[in-house]
């Protein structure tokens, strides 16, 4: 150190002579720039290179890259999806995304049990509807006995404390697998906002405690405020998936749920082209002026940018759904050996809060929880 400082007197600063400042002059011209480096000093000389700034300082030991760490991975940033299926103790593989399961009502409840022991702080509620009472218009979105709302009534019975959250769309009751009711190819806007306000009041009725539009419709974030406000249910959240891709990577979410088979055509009228940037601002701008209280990104890491915009622009909670695609992929590749299991996932979710996150939506959440709780 003492020769560092030395050298520095030395050479104080002086015009640069030569080397890549010079190329470029819009580079900072600090004076720890300026300042030359001893031509004698050469790679392997035993003299140090004259920096006065040197980052890898920060970076020499655990305590000290703990201290300067700028942000943080907790159990509070995660929300776990499940999907919730017909029977009684049953748990059923989804092949497509391996380590997740559909699970009856009853062991829906265990998992709300796990998610309250391990302080994740919501669960998100999918189903595979029957084929059976899937139709046109998906009536059975507005059965208040259909499975969603039984499973909202069973954890809320007996784990009050977990929070839960509902999507509102069409696609797991219609019987083309499209977010909203048709005519001919079209998907009506208007029409099925009205339907949408419907599913909401239900779902709130029977515990939803934040619902999430999943639909991608113009103005239904202010119909269901309204229509939540009207039925006296003025306290359920809603967090709206502002700005939700036409994306590849629900795949494996469509074979969890039965849609893929029977999705006719594709999202691409009502979800967001995924080469717009600026259109997710106007998105949730929408949304924030409609009542919206907490915004969400979907899918996730491919969308990091949309994530980042939309918190500096309104400042709001805002959430990113690591998708089931991205699911696949990551846990694919750690069950060839291919990556590294608990680092990938975490390194990948701290990159969520790094983009402005303040939570995420991940199929690893209780994997993650455990790690986290055994402080790891
Ligand atoms: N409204 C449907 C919905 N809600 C959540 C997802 C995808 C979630 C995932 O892929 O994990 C989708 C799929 C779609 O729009 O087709
Ligand atoms: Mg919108």
């Amino acid at each position: 150190m003492a020769s560092g400082v030395q050298t520095a007197m030395t050479l104080a600063p002086g015009p640069v002579s030569a080397g890549p400042q010079q190329r470029d002059e819009t580079m900072s011209l600090s004076p720890a720039r300026l300042r030359p480096v001893d031509p004698a000093a050469a790679p392997g000389g035993g003299q140090p290179l004259d920096l006065a700034t040197r980052l890898r300082r920060n970076r020499k030991s655990d305590w000290s890259r703990r201290l300067v760490r700028e942000n943080t991975l907790t159990v509070d940033d995660l929300i776990w999806p499940i999907f919730v299926m017909e029977g009684e103790k049953t748990r059923e593989a989804v092949p497509s995304m391996p380590g997740v399961e559909r699970l009856t009502v009853d062991e829906a409840v265990r998992a709300a049990e796990q998610a309250a022991k391990l302080r994740i702080p919501a669960l998100a509620l999918f189903p595979y509807t029957q084929p059976g009472l899937r139709d046109e218009t998906g009536s059975e979105a507005l059965n208040e006995n259909n499975l969603v709302c039984r499973a909202l009534r069973a954890i809320k019975a007996r784990v009050p404390e977990v929070g839960l959250i509902t999507d509102v769309a069409l696609d797991p009751y219609t019987s083309h697998g499209h977010d909203g009711v048709m005519d001919g190819e079209r998907i009506l806007n208007d029409e099925t906002v009205n339907l949408l306000v419907h599913q909401s009041v239900v779902q709130a009725q029977c515990g939803a405690d934040v619902i999430a539009p999943s639909d991608m419709m113009d103005g239904r974030i202010g119909a269901i405020r309204i229509g939540l406000d009207a039925a006296g249910l003025t306290d359920v959240q809603i967090m709206s998936y502002a700005a939700k891709y036409a994306s590849a990577f629900y795949g494996p979410f469509r074979d969890a749920i039965g849609t893929s088979k029977t999705l006719i055509g594709d999202k691409r009228t009502y979800q967001m082209d995924p080469a717009n940037g600026a259109e997710a601002i106007r998105e949730a701008a929408l949304d924030v002026e409609e009542g919206a209280d907490m915004l969400m990104v979907k899918p996730g890491l491919p969308y990091l940018d949309v994530v980042y915009r939309l918190k500096e622009a309104f400042g709001l909670p805002t959430y990113a759904y690591q998708v089931s695609g991205e699911y696949a992929m990551i846990e694919g590749a750690i069950r060839n050996g291919w990556l590294d299991g608990s680092r990938v996932v975490e390194e990948g979710l701290m990159a969520f809060k790094r983009a402005g996150a303040d939570g995420i939506l991940t199929y690893f959440a209780p994997r993650v929880a455990e790690r986290l709780s055994a402080g790891a």
